[in-house]
Formats: structure tokens, C-alpha cells, sequence
């Protein structure tokens, strides 16, 4: 059938009650809106394609497509909208579509049309069958001979608003596509949202990735999966001077614009030859034409029989491939002489871009710039380099028992800690933060400091309050600010956990809401926090996780992941070893000080026997 034969016709009259009432079709989505997805997926496959719409007339005709309300009263539903579209076409078939399928096949109308040609059919419907399961029929996208419109008036004139009701007199075929997921027709705001993926991802999108998902037994990984998958990286970059990009994260990737070294050049104090004047079994003599200096090139071509005195760094004269070191010769006037075998042709020669080759990749964008990669940048020449911008994150800690340091301790309170150790974290991540202090358990002061931090801020970091205490008002407070989730992580310390992105007055930030407990808070940070907050930065830097034997038996329950706090050394064999240091309690700040790792006993695994392999962390070097 000629496509010219059939007019589109998207079906966009409904009340969206499902979604709050709104005019589905015109709901922003991937950049438009859903409705302008379908007609896109329309246009290719029909002659012309036209509106059904019964609100926001003016809206609708902005699409540059004609617009008809339904002529039957009172939202009658998708065949009031099919008989009005019928009405006004001019082709003999009317393929219909609704206008929330912003999926539908490509080939919806050559497939059917192939049908009703086949079966010399009135009118052909899409239907699909998932594995396992009864066909499902999908009549509103359909095909219907233009002249069939009396039937379906009668039928609506009747009262009948059965999509599949009406052309039960007519001939009608059915069309099974292999791609359920085409029809797929979007109900509701959030779902929408979930499947637009131009917009930033909300916890539920990201939560409805994953099996079994379970907020109140959440696997350590899958916790961690969907930190990666719902944090962004800042989209903001500064140049800076070259020593100032020290532990920052490089925004682009480094080309070398030159070859590094730029000339041949010699690795010794010697003399620079003719790899072709060197005899396998008898010893040479050469005439010293002249020296080449480092910096200094000496414009000098050795003949046959020649060489040239040369420093370490010179540049190669022309011809010569091959240098002697001066310790190898005996020199006599202005020859030299050495001995057969002492050196082969090409020996200490470096060549103009072993380094790096001029448009070859020097290091990537999403590196964290160490010592190294300053004196490598530097040897590029270049003075500045593209860095992200410093990631900004506010902390505090909340409750009402904490004193900060410099105030007297009343009798049930405790010094601040958790503020100091995320401060000390923070700062090892190269971020910028502002330290909030101490906002006490009341639902207010929360709800201020959240917003203040989230006006001004990155990334958000609080302690306490996100168990199940009676005046832990954290939770409720972050639940209404935003798209917070609360987990209880199988993990051992550390199992409460807040994470999501708040709002407010137009901005948004990330929200780590750890819990209060001192060890969990850093265990809670390194484990969920910092990867997530690299991410944020650009950078990719995983968290590096070495194995080590074990020199005690430590008990393990298996099913969730427990961090151990342990002193790794070197045992008699040379090897690392590691021993869990003394009481485990995640109130007890004193044994993660005395730590230098954490052991890392993960989720299957049970109890740990002395010599076994164990997963270690270690502290030091630790960014
Ligand atoms: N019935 C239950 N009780 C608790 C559960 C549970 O599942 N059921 N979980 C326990 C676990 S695990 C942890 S961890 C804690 C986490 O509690 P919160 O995040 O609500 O924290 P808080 O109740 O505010 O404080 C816990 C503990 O830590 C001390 N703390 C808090 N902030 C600081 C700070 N900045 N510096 C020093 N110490 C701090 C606080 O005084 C409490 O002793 O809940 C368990 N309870
Ligand atoms: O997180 Mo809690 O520290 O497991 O006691
Ligand atoms: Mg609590």
C-alpha cells in the first residue's frame, strides 16, 4: 500500500487523569514532548498525519499538524477521538496511534497495511505476546478503511466505547509484533520521568534496575550501584597554573602538541657513530670531529670513520645511531679507539618521541593529577592545565547530645568527633566544604540547615539521626526536601544510610545522610561517600582494595559485609600480613585510630581461618 493512502492520526483527547489530569501528549519528554515523539515515529510511515486533542487547542497546533476535538460530548474516550480523526480524513485508511507510545514500531502501519491487503480487510490491529503469556491485543493502534465510519457512530451514537467493540460486524485481522516494549504506553508522571533519559535520573529509575531491590536488606554492591548510577558529575571546569592542579582531576584529555624528547639524542657522556663503522671481531678507531652540548646542537655530520664527542641529552648529529660511553674508549689526540663487541649499533640513542609522540594521548580527562603527571605536563610545555572545578560540600552533625570542641561537656554529652573526622576525608578529597556545626534534633533547625546546604553546595553530608531513635528527625526533614531513600545496608558498621538529592529554591545537591555512630560515619563515607563524590569531581579512582594473609581467625557471619578495622604489616616471610585490632564496637574511635586498614570480609563469605587471603584497605595514601 502506498503510504500516501493513509493519514496518521494521534489519539491525544483523554482526560491524562492518571496524570493528575494533565494533556499527556504535551508533557515535556526527551526533549519534546511525548506526542511529538509519536508523530515523529509517525511522519515516515504515513502520507499525512493529524491531532485529536480536546484541550489546549493552541498548544496542540503548534505541533504543525491539523487539530480535531471530539464531536461526541464529554471526554467520550479513544473512539470519539477515532470517529472525529475519521471524519476529517481524506485517504481511504486512517491508521490511529495514542499519543503517550512514544515507542511504537517503525513499522506499525506497513505491517498492518500488509494485512487488511492480505485478508481484504475493514480494519487491522496490533498484538503482541510475551513469552509464556496470552496474545495481548492493542486496538487503539490500528487501521481502518476511512468509509467504516458510519459503523462506529452507529455504535458510539449507541453508547458502546469499547475500543475493540466496535468492529464486531466488520472484517477485522490481527498483526503480531515480536516487540512488546514498543507498545508501551506511559500512565503516569513518574513513569515518564523514569523513561526520559535526558533528565537526571531519580532514585526510582535507578532502583527499578535492579533485582530484588530491597531497601531494608540492601547488598553493599547494590547500595553502591546506585550511588554510581544516580550521582552526576559538576559540569564546570577552570584552567589553572600547572603546580595548582596538583590533586585535582584533569577536565580534558592531555595531547602531547610536541615529541617528547623532540630530537634523537644520546643517553651517555660519549661518542656519538656510525653504527655502520662497528666490526663484529675487530677493534675500531674513529676520528673526533667536534662535541655536541645538551641544548646545543652541533650541526656536525660524521663521515665514515668519524664520531662526534657527545653529552648526555645531545642531540644525535646527523647519520650517527649509535654513542659510546667515554669509559669504553682510550683516546688518543683527536681519535679514539674501542675495542670489538663493547657496544652494538643503536646503543645509547633515545629517540625524538619515545616519551610521547606529538597528538599521541598524554593522560586522560577524569585523572587525579599526581607528582608524576606535573613533571610530564611540564615536559609538554604547557604553564596551565583544565581542571574540574572543586567540588563544594557541606557537613554537619546532628544531636542534641553533642558539645563541639571548646565547650564544656554537660553531664550525657559528647564532643563532636564525626565533624572532624568527615572534615579530615573531605580534605584528603581535595573538596572545598563548609563545616555547619552542630544543628540540633528539631525539625526546623534541620529543615534550615538542609536548605542552606543545599543552596550552597555540591554535595551534602550529615551524621546521626537516620536509625530509627525517636527524635531522629533527620529522616522526615530529608524525605521532604527531596528524593531521599533509606536504606539498611547488610553491613556491619554502618547499616543505616540516607542518600538522594534535595531541593531547594532552585538548586539541588546530593545528600549523604551517615550514620551517627563515629566508626560507621567513616566507614559509611569511605565505602558509599567517596566514590560517589569522585564521581561528582570527574574522577575515576575505585577504591583500592589489596589482599593480605590473615594472622588470626576472625568471625564472620556470611550475608552481609563486614570492615574490620586491622594493622597490616610484614610478616616473617616478607609478605603482607594482617591483624584485626581490638574491640570492633562502631562507637570505638580508638581502634580505627590505631588502624592502618580495614578489612573487607565481604557478603558470602564466612568464617575467616589464620592464613587465610583476606581483602584489605589501607588507610595511608587513601584519597
Ligand atoms: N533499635 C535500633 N537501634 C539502632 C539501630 C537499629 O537498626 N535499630 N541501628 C544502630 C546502628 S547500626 C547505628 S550506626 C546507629 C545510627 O544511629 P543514627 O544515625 O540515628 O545516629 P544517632 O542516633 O544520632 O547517634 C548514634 C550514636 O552516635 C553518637 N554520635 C552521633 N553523632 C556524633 C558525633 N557527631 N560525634 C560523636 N558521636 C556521635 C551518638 O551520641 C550515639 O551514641 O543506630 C543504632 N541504633
Ligand atoms: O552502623 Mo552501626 O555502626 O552498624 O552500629
Ligand atoms: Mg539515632
Amino acid at each position: 500500500m502506498d503510504k500516501k493512502l493513509i493519514t496518521g492520526l494521534v489519539l491525544a483527547g483523554g482526560r491524562g487523569s492518571r496524570m493528575g489530569n494533565v494533556d499527556k501528549g504535551l508533557q515535556p519528554f526527551r526533549g519534546s514532548t511525548m506526542a511529538q515523539h509519536v508523530i515523529d515515529r509517525l511522519v515516515p510511515q504515513v502520507g499525512s498525519v493529524m491531532v485529536n486533542a480536546n484541550r489546549n487547542l493552541e498548544a496542540w497546533l503548534e505541533l504543525a499538524a491539523p487539530v480535531w476535538a471530539d464531536e461526541t460530548a464529554g471526554f467520550a474516550g479513544p473512539l470519539a477521538g477515532l470517529e472525529a480523526g475519521l471524519r476529517h480524513c481524506v485517504t481511504p485508511w486512517l491508521l490511529a496511534v495514542p499519543c503517550d507510545s512514544p515507542f511504537l514500531p517503525q513499522d506499525l502501519a506497513v505491517r498492518l497495511a500488509a494485512a487488511v491487503e492480505d485478508a481484504d480487510a475493514d480494519l487491522a490491529f496490533a498484538v503482541t505476546q510475551e513469552p509464556g503469556m496470552r496474545p495481548q491485543a492493542h486496538p487503539v493502534f490500528c487501521l481502518v478503511k476511512a468509509s467504516r465510519l458510519p459503523v462506529l457512530s452507529q455504535y458510539l451514537a449507541e453508547g458502546g466505547r469499547r475500543m475493540d467493540g466496535w468492529y464486531k460486524g466488520l472484517k477485522a485481522v490481527e498483526v503480531l509484533f515480536d516487540d512488546a516494549d514498543a507498545f508501551r504506553n506511559i500512565n503516569t508522571l513518574e513513569e515518564l520521568h523514569v523513561l526520559d533519559d535526558t533528565l537526571p535520573p531519580t532514585l526510582a529509575k535507578v532502583t527499578s534496575c535492579l533485582d530484588g531491590y530491597d531497601p531494608d536488606a540492601l547488598p553493599v554492591r547494590d547500595a553502591q550501584r546506585i550511588i554510581r548510577d544516580f550521582v552526576q558529575p559538576v559540569r564546570s571546569i577552570e584552567k589553572v597554573a600547572l603546580r595548582a592542579a596538583l590533586g585535582r582531576v584533569l577536565a580534558v584529555d592531555v595531547i602531547s602538541p610536541i615529541d617528547v624528547p623532540a630530537h634523537d639524542n644520546s643517553a651517555m657522556d660519549g661518542f656519538a657513530l656510525r653504527g655502520d663503522d662497528l666490526l663484529v671481531d675487530t677493534p675500531v678507531t674513529l676520528r673526533v670531529i667536534g662535541t655536541a652540548f645538551a641544548g646545543n646542537p652541533s650541526g656536525l655530520v660524521p663521515q665514515s670513520g668519524e664520531c662526534v664527542r657527545i653529552m648526555t641529552g645531545g642531540v644525535m648529529p646527523l647519520g650517527c645511531d649509535s654513542v659510546v660511553p667515554q669509559e669504553f674508549v682510550k683516546q688518543d689526540g683527536d681519535s679514539i679507539s674501542l675495542g670489538a663487541g663493547v657496544i652494538r649499533p643503536g646503543d645509547n640513542r633515545r629517540f625524538a618521541g619515545e616519551d610521547l609522540k606529538a597528538g599521541s594521548e598524554a593522560l586522560k580527562a577524569g585523572r587525579i593529577v599526581r607528582p608524576a603527571d606535573l613533571g610530564l605536563l611540564a615536559s609538554l610545555g604547557m604553564p596551565e592545565v583544565a581542571v574540574q572545578r572543586r567540588l563544594r560540600v557541606a557537613f554537619f552533625s546532628t544531636g542534641d547530645e553533642l558539645r563541639s570542641v571548646g565547650e564544656p561537656l554537660i553531664e550525657g554529652c559528647v564532643y563532636d568527633s564525626n565533624r572532624y573526622t568527615i572534615y579530615g576525608m573531605l580534605q584528603r578529597l581535595g573538596c572545598d566544604f563548609i563545616d555547619m556545626g552542630v544543628v540540633r534534633d528539631d525539625p526546623q533547625a534541620l529543615e534550615d540547615a538542609l536548605r542552606s546546604a543545599c543552596e550552597n553546595a555540591d554535595a551534602i553530608i550529615t551524621s546521626g539521626g537516620v536509625s530509627v531513635g525517636a527524635a531522629d528527625y533527620t529522616k522526615q526533614v530529608m524525605g521532604k526536601l527531596g528524593d531521599v531513600t533509606f536504606w539498611k545496608i547488610g553491613m556491619r558498621p554502618g547499616r543505616p544510610l540516607a542518600f538522594g538529592r534535595i531541593k531547594s529554591n532552585g538548586r539541588s545537591a546530593f545528600l549523604f545522610g551517615l550514620p551517627g555512630n563515629p566508626v560507621a560515619v567513616m566507614v559509611s563515607f569511605y565505602f558509599f561517600a567517596r566514590e560517589a563524590l569522585l564521581r561528582m569531581m570527574g574522577a575515576d579512582a575505585p577504591l583500592p582494595l589489596l589482599r593480605a594473609r590473615s594472622s588470626v581467625a576472625i568471625r564472620k557471619k556470611p550475608g552481609r559485609t563486614e570492615y574490620q578495622r586491622g594493622i597490616l604489616s610484614q610478616g616473617a616471610d616478607g609478605q603482607p600480613e594482617v591483624r584485626i585490632t581490638g574491640s570492633q564496637g562502631s562507637g570505638i574511635l580508638r581502634s580505627m585510630s590505631e588502624a592502618n586498614c580495614m578489612v573487607v570480609l565481604h557478603d558470602e563469605q564466612g568464617n575467616v581461618v589464620t592464613g587465610d587471603m583476606v581483602d584489605v584497605l589501607i588507610f595511608e595514601g587513601l584519597m
